[in-house]
């Protein structure tokens, strides 16, 4: 018995030595521990914060009924509580409480249209860095596009090569669109099976995108998808420029310089949005409630043409189609007479039109038309911008801009009379219910405590020595601007993620997958 005993003693202690340290370590992580309440040290940490729950208080934070001075109360990444009264934080510790002033606190931005580019051409963004650029904008979750990353994102196999290059990348929370190509919309297993992996809805392109992987689709091809989305009640979001190769184009051709803008402007005219958007709602007809393709749904990506393109949405909405549509910061912000002769950083397509078409799509903004904002953040390498040459015909099309939508968007949206309101549903509530991520995107209980503190008031410049946290800052289209609204910290699931300049070492956003 006693030579039983001081067999088994040992081991027993081994065990209960093992389990402490690896139950300490995990709380440790955790942030939770009952046993460490110091600060922690923030290197291999997914929040700057010691705590998790905490009081965030401030004069003006932004709820659904509108501005409230008083506290928002955060535990385990959830909004648990929100006081009005400046002060008043019931039974909190005055440690555990982060006073923000007079800064906003608003809920986090919620970016649906984004190329991060990885796997394959980690090169022109990234998980890493396009993510530290969001988490620094006051952006707390992306859902990233399935093109321009290698392979595109068009299968199940190739959404969880995605996932895979996403792990313990992410600062902030990522959805991730699949695409549709004639393969998988000929195929409808396929697109069934991506469908089933998660990602929130498809894309689709109804002219060349540039990638060789990624081929466009015909209207035929979007009739053949769109019954396989209606079952899954996920959107169907389309690059909306059909090639219209007129004459008049092919005359242009001969004589042109490609290092001015208004060369490359006249090779995409408002007609190719209009050809394309003519197409789509001569379907999206069908999507009306008793219709044949009833619980389907059409976005149609960054719109620029603001007059008949618009004006065919505008009606196709009024008869009860299920359709929406977006527009992006660097339409709203830039006219095409303002763009220098070789700038290629603001070549995208469709392209930047002209003063009188930017008037109307900010119209269009403050009347409620457009669903909501994005930035079609879609950099590439500085060779193939062609900055030297400046050749605006053959340079990468695509805009770098995501670390800048809140102060590109709040600094020109408030010279056209844009409220703070109108801007954080653009870019926080609205995009959460058309991408099905409803716990995010607003301050109230129950959502998760994704949080941007900030100072619309604050000026800055974007030149060499900004912080800009994109893997190419010179390719910036904000790059030389002098902008309002400094970001001062950001909250993804309660994890501070970013605070004055800083980020947390460690990447906690998460995959988000439709079920
Ligand atoms: N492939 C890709 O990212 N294309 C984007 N770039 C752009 O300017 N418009 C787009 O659709
Ligand atoms: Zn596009
Ligand atoms: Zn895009």
């Amino acid at each position: 018995m006693d030579n039983f005993v001081w067999r088994v003693l040992p081991l027993f202690a081994l065990l209960v030595a093992f389990v402490t340290f690896f139950y300490l370590q995990d709380s440790y992580k955790a942030q939770f521990s009952p046993f460490i309440k110091l600060p922690v040290d923030d290197d291999n940490e997914c929040s700057l914060l010691p705590f998790r729950h905490y009081w965030i208080s401030s004069k003006r934070i932004l709820t659904p009924q509108g501005f409230i001075s008083g506290s928002v109360e955060i535990n385990e990444g959830k909004i648990v509580s929100v006081v009005e009264g400046y002060g008043k934080q019931g039974n909190s510790r005055q440690e555990e409480v982060i006073d923000y002033g007079e800064a906003v606190v608003m809920p986090g931005l919620i970016d649906v249209h984004v190329h991060l580019d990885e796997p394959g051409r980690t090169e022109w963004e990234g998980f890493v860095t396009g993510t530290r650029a969001a988490a620094a904008g006051g952006v707390t979750t992306v859902v990233d596009m399935p093109l321009n990353n290698h392979p595109t994102t068009v299968s199940k196999e190739t959404l969880e090569l995605k996932l895979e290059a996403a792990n313990k990348k992410l600062h902030v929370d990522a959805g991730f669109w699949g695409g549709l190509v004639p393969e998988n919309a000929l195929n409808t297993s396929i697109l069934d099976g991506l469908l089933s992996a998660g990602v929130l809805g498809v894309k689709s392109f109804m002219c060349p995108s540039g990638i060789n992987d990624f081929p466009m689709t015909t209207i035929d091809h979007i009739k053949e998808g769109l019954p396989v989305l209606a079952k899954y009640k996920r959107p169907l979001i389309v690059h909306a420029e059909i090639q219209l190769d007129s004459e008049s184009h092919s005359e242009l051709k001969d004589n042109r310089d490609p290092r001015v803008y208004l060369t490359y402007l006249n090779t995409r005219p408002p007609s190719w949005e209009q050809a394309a958007i003519k197409e789509l709602v001569g379907v999206t007809k069908d999507t009306i409630v008793g219709g044949p393709l009833e619980g389907a749904h059409v976005h149609i990506v960054h719109l620029s043409d603001s007059s008949l393109s618009l004006d065919m949405i505008k009606e196709a909405k009024r008869r009860g189609d299920s359709i929406s549509v977006e527009t992006c910061s660097h339409y709203l912000a830039f006219s095409s007479e303002e763009i220098p002769d070789g700038d290629t950083r603001f070549k995208c397509s469709p392209p930047i039109r002209d003063a009188h078409n930017r008037e109307k799509l900010r119209e269009a903004v403050l009347e409620g038309h457009i669903d909501f904002l994005t930035s079609d953040h879609s950099p590439t390498v500085p060779e193939l911008k062609l900055l030297e040459e400046g050749d605006f015909l053959r340079a990468w099309g695509g805009i770098s801009g995501l670390q800048f939508d809140l102060p590109v968007t709040w600094s020109y949206g408030k010279k056209y009379g844009l409220t703070l309101e109108q801007l954080s549903l653009l870019w926080s509530k609205k995009p959460a219910a058309f991408a099905g991520i409803e716990s995010k995107g607003t301050i109230a209980v129950g959502y998760h405590a994704d949080i941007v503190v900030w100072q619309p008031e604050v000026e800055f410049d974007v030149n060499e020595n900004y912080p800009i946290f994109l893997k190419h800052p010179s390719l910036s289209a904000y790059m030389g601007t002098r902008l309002s609204g400094k970001v001062l910290d950001t909250f993804v699931r309660g994890n501070l993620v970013f605070k004055e300049g800083k980020h947390a070492s460690a990447a906690c956003g998460v995959p988000i997958l439709a079920k």
